[in-house]
């Protein structure tokens, strides 16, 4: 990778690598944009198979928490950190080392809990950082948010291409039935909805079949089931050249992020078969929005009016891309690209 090109190209501020003997740690923390305020970003763990494919991940993931805050019009920049082990080689001095990297960039970036790290792990590293949030989980964590959105946005991408509000009988597949997942289906079933899931975990499939009656599939067939809609609510990159052609739904609505293998390539793959891709960084920003009003003090009433915007922006994105013939992605690009170019001009208006 031509790292300064890529940079360039992206538009990244800063990247971080970490490094350390003793413990042995590498980690990068990727600052994509502050320009609407201090860069936020959960930290994932993750045994990256190559140390381009660990900065691959931090550099595209740092850049959709800039466009996820920017279109949910909160105060906060882009970033994102992943550490690059094994979760079997978890240790107490790996986070605490982490936190100081963290506690060096004083504020410029602000963390917590992402995938394979837990709440315990999150309170080792806040021992050497206060730039951490989500640990006390005043709110009761992100995911219950993240999920309420995803509903939400899902609502509003039925209602944009099926032309119904009515959600009774409607057949939603959802991949993935971690905290996210399952607190969707608990909506999605509340409203009638048809389910159809997968999990690699058969405890979880078991538990939705038995709160939700739904129907489990093999990891696999979830892809080209008859229905709806699809949640992907598991991995990253699922929506690629391989999966697309044996999508049936004409809705893809769910939380993961990075969705698409090739954000442009696979975002036109999916127009063209007139399937309504609701962005992920639009329609997950619940757990952001959740974070974020517990670091300046939580107001529930504030957090919720908050996630409720995800169905406007997302109806207001889909209106863009019908008008303009553009993708559902780049259509949210350009609306978080013109909020954050407006707050850049006001703050060279305000030194000026
Ligand atoms: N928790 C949050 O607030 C937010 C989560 N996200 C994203 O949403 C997704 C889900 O998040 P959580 O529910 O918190 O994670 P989680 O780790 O609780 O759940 C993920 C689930 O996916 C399952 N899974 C893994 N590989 C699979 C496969 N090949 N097929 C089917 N299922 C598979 C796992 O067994 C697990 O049950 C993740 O991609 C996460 O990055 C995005 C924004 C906020
Ligand atoms: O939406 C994402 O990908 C996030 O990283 C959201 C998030 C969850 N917990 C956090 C703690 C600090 C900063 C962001 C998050």
């Amino acid at each position: 990778m031509n790292l300064f090109e890529t940079v360039t190209e992206m538009g990244h501020e800063q990247i971080l690598f970490c490094h350390g003997k003793d413990p042995d740690i590498k980690a990068i923390i990727a600052i994509h944009d502050t320009s609407l305020g201090p860069a936020m970003g959960a930290t994932r763990l993750w045994p990256y198979a190559s140390e381009a494919a660990a900065l691959k991940d931090a550099l595209r993931l740092s850049r959709g928490m800039t466009y996820k805050a920017a279109c949910a019009n909160i105060p906060v920049g882009g970033g994102k950190a992943v550490i690059i082990a094994n979760p079997e080689n978890k240790t107490e001095d790996l986070f605490r080392a982490y936190g100081r990297f963290v506690e060096s960039l004083k504020g410029r970036f602000i963390t917590g809990q992402d995938v394979n790290l837990t709440p315990e792990d999150v309170r080792t590293i806040s021992k050497e950082t206060q730039y951490v949030v989500g640990v006390e989980e005043r709110s009761g964590g992100p995911a219950p948010v993240t999920a309420w959105g995803v509903f939400l946005g899902l609502k509003a991408a039925v209602e944009f291409r099926l032309q119904t509000e009515n959600l009774k009988g409607l057949r939603v597949a959802v991949q993935g039935l971690g905290n996210v997942g399952q607190n969707l289906c608990r909506h999605l079933h509340e409203h009638g909805a048809k389910l159809f899931v997968t999990d690699i975990s058969p405890d979880k499939t078991e538990q939705v079949k038995r709160l939700f009656g739904a129907t489990v599939v093999e990891p696999d067939e979830i892809y080209s089931l008859d229905v709806d809609v699809l949640s992907p609510c598991a991995l990253g990159g699922i929506l690629n050249s391989e999966t697309i052609p044996r999508i049936k739904a004409s809705v893809i609505a769910g939380a993961a992020n990075n969705q698409l293998g090739v954000e442009v390539l696979h975002g036109q793959m999916l127009a063209a078969q007139e399937i309504l891709y609701a962005p992920d960084y639009v329609i997950n920003a619940g757990g952001l929005i959740n974070v974020y009003n517990e670091m300046i003090g939580y107001n529930e009433q504030r957090a919720f009016k908050q996630v409720n915007n995800i169905y406007d922006t997302l109806l207001e994105i889909f209106d863009r891309a019908q008008k303009q013939d553009i993708t559902t992605n780049d259509a949210s690009k350009q609306l978080a690209e013109d909020r954050i170019l407006k707050a850049r001009h006001l703050k060279t208006l305000a030194v000026v």
